[in-house]
């Protein structure tokens, strides 16, 4: 795990099943919180209404994406992507889960730190998205009113890609670029955990729990797939560190299971026809049904919980629609985390470790990447372009 430190600056539906829980009217106590622990993640619509607003941000962050002439290429992006998109979410009942499963994170978290670390209790979690309510700046705004002493910017993408985490960092220091820092609070960030212990057996679980329900001869050959959001080459090639932390995250799963079966990482949710990171998953699984192995485990390993992308692209799409047109044998969906209790011992013991070792950063540290927004920034400080690490 790295945290960032700044000197002074079908089967496979199950899932989807287990998401649909109550989770949205979390009571607060009233007790005032000392050290506030901010979950930022990209979010998802949670009714369909809210999708063209969140693909035009996504599609006007130039830190997730740069187009040509982006100001009018991304609103017709937005806009013509928007059907398809809706009747994605449609299919998967109507909205995205992260909220649900960010909120559940969040609570159990803080009632284990706040035993983990009774100095720095009461925890409260807050979650701030990128691209749909609650905004991160409106979270900010919440946590200013509060005046908690702390405040912990935790990244939920457990690796680090600037178009993910650095988005989120990135829109954090503009938002205080603008306004007032608060006086007296004490910030600090962990922007990356892909290796961490209890990361990697909870994914390491999740494969075991799919493993088990395989006939035990058949066992030992399931081809375990692991699949991670794709990238434009463009940014791999600018440096962006995040196929290298999948792949980290990937052998350190491998090395929990005792290296038990054969497996390989494949690329999905590619966007436009640019070249992304490859092989695409679907083509991973029909190459392999060509060579004769039918047998899989799909392995979402970059992202903490249910989303569109394992919830329809994975379930429907994948292990529904494809696994019957090529000649798929069996094939299942390993669980994201989501409340997986080494999931929650993952996070409660990542924040009480940061809040142990770190020291407080100031948010008017957190530096543009100049790659990020190509070039174009003036802003960059080392410890960003050390994040960054181009
Ligand atoms: C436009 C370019 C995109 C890049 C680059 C990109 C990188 C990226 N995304 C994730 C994780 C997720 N993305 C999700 C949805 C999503 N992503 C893009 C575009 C890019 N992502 C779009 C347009 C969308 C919306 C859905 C769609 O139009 O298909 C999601 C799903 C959230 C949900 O609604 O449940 C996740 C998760 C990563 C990790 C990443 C790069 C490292
Ligand atoms: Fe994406
Ligand atoms: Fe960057």
């Amino acid at each position: 795990m790295h945290t960032m430190f700044l000197h002074n600056r079908s089967l496979c539906k199950l899932a989807c099943n287990a998401a649909n829980f109550a989770t949205s009217n979390i009571r607060y106590s009233s007790q005032k919180a000392k050290t506030a622990i901010l979950m930022l993640n990209m979010g998802g619509p949670q009714h369909t209404d809210q999708v063209h607003d969140y693909l035009l941000r996504i599609m006007t962050d130039r830190d997730m994406i740069q187009l040509p002439v982006q100001s009018r290429l991304g609103p017709w992006i937005a806009q013509r992507r928007t059907p398809e998109v809706q009747k994605k979410y449609k299919e998967i009942g109507g909205g995205s889960p992260i909220l649900k499963w960010t909120e559940l994170q969040g609570r159990l978290m803080c009632e284990q730190l706040d035993k983990l670390s009774p100095t720095t209790a009461p925890h409260k979690h807050y979650v701030g998205f990128r691209y749909v309510t609650p905004l991160t700046e409106d979270t900010l705004a919440q946590i200013e009113s509060d005046q908690p002493e702390r405040v912990v910017l935790f990244s939920q993408y457990p690796q680090y890609s600037c178009a993910t985490s650095g988005s989120s960092f990135n829109s954090i220091f503009t938002h205080y670029r603008n306004n007032t820092l608060p006086e007296n609070i004490k910030w600090s960030i962990i922007d990356r955990w892909g290796t961490h212990p209890l990361l990697i057996k909870t994914f390491a679980q999740r494969i075991r729990e799919e493993l088990a329900k395989f006939v035990e001869t058949k066992r030992n050959d399931v081809v375990i797939l692991f699949t991670a959001h794709s990238l434009p080459l463009k940014a791999v090639s600018r440096g962006d560190p995040y196929p290298s932390e999948i792949g980290a995250s990937v052998h350190m799963v491998m090395q929990e299971l005792g290296q038990s079966n054969p497996y390989s990482l494949a690329w999905q949710s590619k966007v436009g026809p640019l070249p992304w990171l490859a092989p695409a998953t679907d083509d991973a699984i029909k190459g392999y049904v060509k060579q004769g192995l039918k047998n899989f485990i799909l392995v979402p390993i970059a992202f903490v919980n249910e989303h569109i992308e394992t919830l329809h692209e994975l379930d429907i799409e994948y292990c529904d629609e494809l696994a019957k047109e090529v000649g798929v044998e069996e094939i299942r969906r390993a669980a994201a985390p989501n409340d997986h209790p080494l999931f929650i011992n993952a996070l409660s013991s990542i924040v009480a470790d940061h809040l142990k070792s770190e020291q407080p950063v100031n948010p008017k540290f957190l530096m543009r990447c100049p790659m990020c927004t190509n070039n174009r920034c003036r802003e960059s400080k080392k410890w960003y372009q050390q994040l960054c690490a181009h």
